[in-house]
């Protein structure tokens, strides 16, 4: 049962970095209000698409960040300028989805959110 297993891992560093990352906490609980929001508002299918693909983007950026992070811990633990690139650029990527997504919420919702 190989294909159960690496989905049971896959799942168990989900569970970790929703447990352990503040940020992911936050980013799910913003992404439960817009899709609730989406259900109330009867968001096309395709808009409802963009909106899941946006979601994935920033949770999986999220969990990409908590990977990196715990690598240069673990490789790096004492100060380096290296892995301050890395953290930083791990956490930039963050960014970037997260901004992105407050565009998308904005062209999704706020002229429905208006009427
Ligand atoms: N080993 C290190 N060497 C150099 N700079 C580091 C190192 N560890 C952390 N930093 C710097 O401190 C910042 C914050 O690092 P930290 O590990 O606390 O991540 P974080 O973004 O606060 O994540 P979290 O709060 O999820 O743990 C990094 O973005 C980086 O600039």
């Amino acid at each position: 049962m190989r294909v159960l297993a690496a989905f049971r891992y896959a799942l168990a560093g989900i569970i970790y970095c929703v447990r352990r990352e503040r940020h992911v906490k936050l980013h799910l609980a913003a992404a439960f209000a817009a899709i609730g929001l989406a259900w109330w508002l009867e968001l096309s299918s395709i808009e409802v698409v963009v909106l899941l693909m946006t979601i994935a983007g920033v949770i999986t950026a999220e969990i990409f960040n908590t990977a990196l992070e715990a690598i240069v811990d673990k490789v790096s633990p004492e100060y380096h300028p290296l892995a301050k690139v890395a953290k930083d650029a791990a956490a930039g990527a963050v960014l970037v989805q997260a901004v992105a997504a407050l565009g998308v919420g904005y062209v999704l919702f706020w002229d429905k959110l208006l009427k």
